[in-house]
């Protein structure tokens, strides 16, 4: 199976999780270290076809396809530069995502979770940190800002922007996928958690 195809296939999965209501989201794959391939910008993610995905560079221009690249582009751009181990980035609006970082300051910790392991680490007693940073419509200032808490760190293992959804990453489209489901599960746990304790 082709990336595309492989992204198409988690394009209609996550809808059906509802986690890409009315458009949102955005999926991609590196194709090698000078391209990745993108959703296009308003594609709905449940039902996108070869049409649907353009070629860009690093810096998020276009190189091939029709259309205007994900509005986010350059968030995929950033981890891929910083991680070169990542071979594919997905981003959705799941509810779990989005209410948790309306509840959260600075970032959210998670340990002590046995899914923390789908992470690659060893033992739940890992710490994992997920960021929350302000949602803003300047990509170019969040894609600085996203830079900036991912440098240096190997904990952290998604972010989120605030109201708005969540980033997660993996070595290719599978990989990506299964931890963004282990991630959405572990905050849905933390929030459920914050409705016991309020
Ligand atoms: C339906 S509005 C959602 C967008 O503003 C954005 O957050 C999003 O995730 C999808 O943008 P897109 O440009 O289609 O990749
Ligand atoms: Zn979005």
């Amino acid at each position: 199976m082709n990336l595309i195809d492989k992204l198409i296939e988690i394009g209609k999965e996550v809808h059906s999780r509802n986690w890409v209501p009315a458009t949102g989201g955005n999926l991609s794959a590196k194709i090698n270290e000078e391209r990745i391939i993108i959703t296009r910008s308003g594609s709905h993610k449940g039902y996108l076809t070869v049409k649907d995905f353009v070629v860009v560079d690093m810096n998020g221009n276009l190189v091939e396809g029709d259309g205007k690249p994900s509005a986010e582009t350059l968030l995929h751009a950033t981890v891929y530069k910083l991680f070169p181990w990542v071979g594919s980035v997905l981003h959705i609006h799941s509810l779990n995502s989005t209410l948790i970082s309306r509840l959260t300051d600075g970032q959210i910790v998670l340990e002590d979770y046995e899914l923390i392991k789908a992470f690659g680490y060893k033992t739940h007693r890992e710490r994992i940190h997920v960021p929350v940073l302000e949602n803003s419509q300047d990509m170019e200032e969040l894609s600085r800002l996203v830079r900036d808490v991912l440098t240096g760190t190997d904990k952290v293992v998604g972010f989120i922007l605030r109201s708005h959804g969540v980033y997660v990453w993996g070595k290719d489209p599978w990989d990506a996928f299964v931890r963004l489901e282990a991630l959405d599960f572990l905050l849905e746990c933390e929030l459920k958690l914050m409705g016991v304790r309020s």
